[in-house]
């Protein structure tokens, strides 16, 4: 079974307050990306995966081993299989790499081992692994509250092109999250805007109404990250903004050909750039 695992931008990402878990109370607009890891399900004995990425486990600290792990357990199966992660989403990034082939290991073997169990159980799992996992469960254009599992899907995004950069830098998340000072944020998302925008598929004010707080942090730990969002809006994007924790900014460009554009013109800023489009693919998408 052979299947993809796409990245994730965020539109809008606003922390309301730390909670006595040590997470952080969110609201987000999260957005699925057509950028997307190549995953490989195959028969096997117990629980192996095969990665050749330098900077991803490939022992129990796999997000993808994890979430065999979790449907073992959860189940009781004791099937096996072993599973080949072709990486293209860049790791530490901001882009929900390891969430979506962590969330899309659950979709894929509740159907490779028959397992039946509903999306609703599989977000519930993915939950317990990582906060963005339940939203790649359904994809597509969603606002996120709680830690990010509680979910509403919003009407789809019109296709739209994307620049994503990713400056030669990874960033912790858990280390951004611990830099904010909460008290101190002066620009917040207006989230309800942004829902409208979205509801109306008004890509101008879409980009109008990006807004992320975790900016404040890494923009002002890392001066390239601040320096590459400013460049590409200089070079014509409609709209930039920092996904995630960072590091990777992204820009919304009216046309294949001004996404292009700017990813050609990025140079040294971006160690890895890539031109995609939104989707609302929200489905496991097996491609044989
Ligand atoms: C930055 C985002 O990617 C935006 O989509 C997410 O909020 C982070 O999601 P994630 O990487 O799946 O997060 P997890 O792997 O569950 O958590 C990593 C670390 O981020 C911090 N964290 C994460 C989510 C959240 N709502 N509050 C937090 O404070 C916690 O310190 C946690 O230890
Ligand atoms: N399948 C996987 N793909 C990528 N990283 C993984 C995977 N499994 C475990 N990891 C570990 O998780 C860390 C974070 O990876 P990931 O690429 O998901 O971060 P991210 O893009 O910042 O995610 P987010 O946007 O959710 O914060 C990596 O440093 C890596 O060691």
């Amino acid at each position: 079974m052979k299947l993809k695992a796409r990245a994730k931008i965020n539109l809008t990402l606003d922390v309301l307050h730390k909670r006595s878990d040590n997470y952080h109370e969110i609201e987000m607009i999260m957005q699925l990306v057509d950028l997307y890891d190549s995953l490989e399900i195959r028969e096997g004995e117990g629980i192996e995966i095969v990665c050749s990425h330098p900077f991803v486990p490939t022992d129990e600290g796999n997000l993808v081993y994890k979430a065999a792990k979790s449907l073992q357990k959860y189940t009781g199966t004791k099937k096996g299989a072993k599973i080949t992660i072709e990486k293209r989403i860049p790791v530490a990034a901001g882009l929900g790499g390891g969430s979506s082939d962590c969330a899309t290991t659950l979709m894929g073997l509740n159907k490779f081992w028959k397992l039946n169990l509903s999306l609703e159980e599989l977000a519930k799992l993915g939950k317990e692994l990582g906060a963005d996992v339940p939203f790649f469960i359904k994809g597509g254009t969603q606002l996120a509250k709680g830690i990010g599992e509680d979910l509403t899907l919003l009407p789809s995004l019109p296709p739209v092109w994307v620049v994503l950069a990713k400056p030669n830098l990874g960033v912790s998340t858990k280390e951004v999250y611990l830099g904010l000072e909460i008290d101190k944020i002066t620009k917040r998302p207006n989230t309800q805007a942004m829902i409208s925008a979205i509801t109306e598929g008004n890509i101008k004010e879409v980009s109008n109404n990006l807004c992320n707080v975790l900016e404040t942090v890494t923009l002002r730990r890392y001066s390239t990250v601040k320096i590459l969002k400013d460049r590409i809006t200089q070079l014509g994007a409609c709209g930039t903004l920092m996904s995630g924790s960072g590091p990777t900014v992204f820009g919304l460009c009216s046309t294949y050909e001004r996404a292009l554009k700017i990813a050609k013109s990025l140079g040294t800023l971006a160690e890895e750039v890539f031109v995609t489009k939104t989707t609302d693919w929200s489905e496991i998408n097996e491609t044989n």
